[in-house]
């Protein structure tokens, strides 16, 4: 059943199937999330435009998703790989870059943000595209925590706003939690859902609450992990081995936090306290505060609570 699972989602997240209403999007932020995204919305036959504050970061962004499209066309193409080479060009090639988001967005029918995970920066991001986008153009943020309705506020087209909440690494994960706010209207709402499907993606409606479904339920459990580490009862490695081989999880918490990136998690954490701040399990946690201040992000710079290879 599982291995059934594992061939549905490669396929799903690979194949270029087919394209909904959305023709042109803009995906904002080119790190983990927003260059998985525009890899799968391009492998889909999206046109899309990549967005990021310099030309290095894209480039370099651009460069991953290279190699992840190669993981791909090595098993979907392992027969002949010309075929492969050439889906990884016509991939590459609906892709285009911009270091201007409101140039960018002169076109778009949806704009999907992953930019960091911070209230303030996400809202003065949109507050200038709501100017610049067309009137049709929907709006939408990857955000893991933040309530879309606090970022829509920053536009005039609260009507035309959703969550689209995708899920690390975004060409092997098969869920979008599409998030609808009081004000987010039909049409929008039922565009994001066919947009997911046309994406190859699971998709699952969310009301806009705290963590939406899954993050609801990861952002707890994850905290008791930094909490019995924090106590001296157990070691992070011994807590991803038991939640691993115990409850069959295909990475333990602290390899996760690794993956996810430990500054997105403070920004999670510190944003769950503050808009909560008398719940003890959201008060902060001193060990993601020290590797942060070291620098040590996880996998994205080396080290976090592991070492990695670069
Ligand atoms: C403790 C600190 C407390 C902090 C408090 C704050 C808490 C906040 C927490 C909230 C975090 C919120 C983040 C969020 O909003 C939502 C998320 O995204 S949560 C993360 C969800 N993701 C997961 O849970 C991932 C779990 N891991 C896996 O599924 C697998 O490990 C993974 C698929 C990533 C890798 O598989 P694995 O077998 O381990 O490794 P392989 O390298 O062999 O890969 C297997 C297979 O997959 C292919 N592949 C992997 N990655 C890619 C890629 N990027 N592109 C293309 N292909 C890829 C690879 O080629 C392999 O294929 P084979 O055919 O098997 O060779
Ligand atoms: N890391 C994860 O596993 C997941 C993260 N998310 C959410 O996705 C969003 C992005 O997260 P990551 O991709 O992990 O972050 P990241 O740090 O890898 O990438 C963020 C990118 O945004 C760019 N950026 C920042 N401000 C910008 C601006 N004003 N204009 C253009 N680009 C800007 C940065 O240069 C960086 O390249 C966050 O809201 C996060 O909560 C959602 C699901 C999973």
């Amino acid at each position: 059943m599982a291995s059934v699972c594992k061939i549905v989602t490669r396929q799903l997240s690979t194949s270029v199937g087919r394209q909904g209403p959305v023709k042109y999007l803009t995906v904002i932020g080119s790190g983990l999330m927003g260059s998985g995204i525009a890899q799968v919305a391009a492998a889909t036959g999206h046109n899309v435009t990549l967005v990021d504050q310099t030309d290095d970061i894209l480039n370099k962004s651009m460069g991953n998703m290279k190699k992840s499209l190669e993981r791909v066309a090595k098993k979907k193409y392992a027969d002949n790989p010309k075929d492969g080479e050439e889906f990884i060009s016509g991939v590459m090639g609906r892709i285009s870059t911009n270091t201007d988001s409101s140039k960018a967005v002169e076109k778009a029918d949806l704009v999907i943000e992953a930019i960091v995970e911070n209230l303030g920066v996400k809202k003065q991001l949109f507050s200038a595209l709501d100017k610049a986008a067309p009137q049709h153009t929907i709006f939408t943020s990857n955000t893991s925590s933040i309530p879309i309705t606090d970022i829509a506020a920053s536009t005039q087209r609260r009507d035309r706003f959703g969550g689209l909440h995708y899920f690390n690494p975004v060409p092997m994960m098969k869920l979008l939690e599409v998030v609808r706010t009081s004000e987010t209207n039909d049409e929008t709402f039922n565009t994001l859902m066919e947009f997911g499907k046309a994406m190859g993606k699971v998709t699952v409606p969310c009301k806009d609450t705290a963590g939406f479904i899954v993050n609801r339920l990861l952002v707890p459990y994850m905290l008791e992990a930094v909490r019995l580490v924090e106590r001296g009862d157990a070691a992070p490695r011994d807590i991803d081995v038991a939640m691993k081989l115990g409850a069959g999880y295909p990475m333990g918490p602290f390899e996760l936090s690794d993956y996810v990136g430990l500054d997105t998690m403070k920004f999670i954490l510190d944003g769950w306290h503050e808009r909560d701040p008398d719940h003890p399990l959201f008060k902060p946690s001193a060990l993601l505060n020290k590797l942060v201040g070291e620098g040590k992000l996880g996998m994205k710079t080396g080290e976090g609570f592991y070492k990695h290879k670069k």
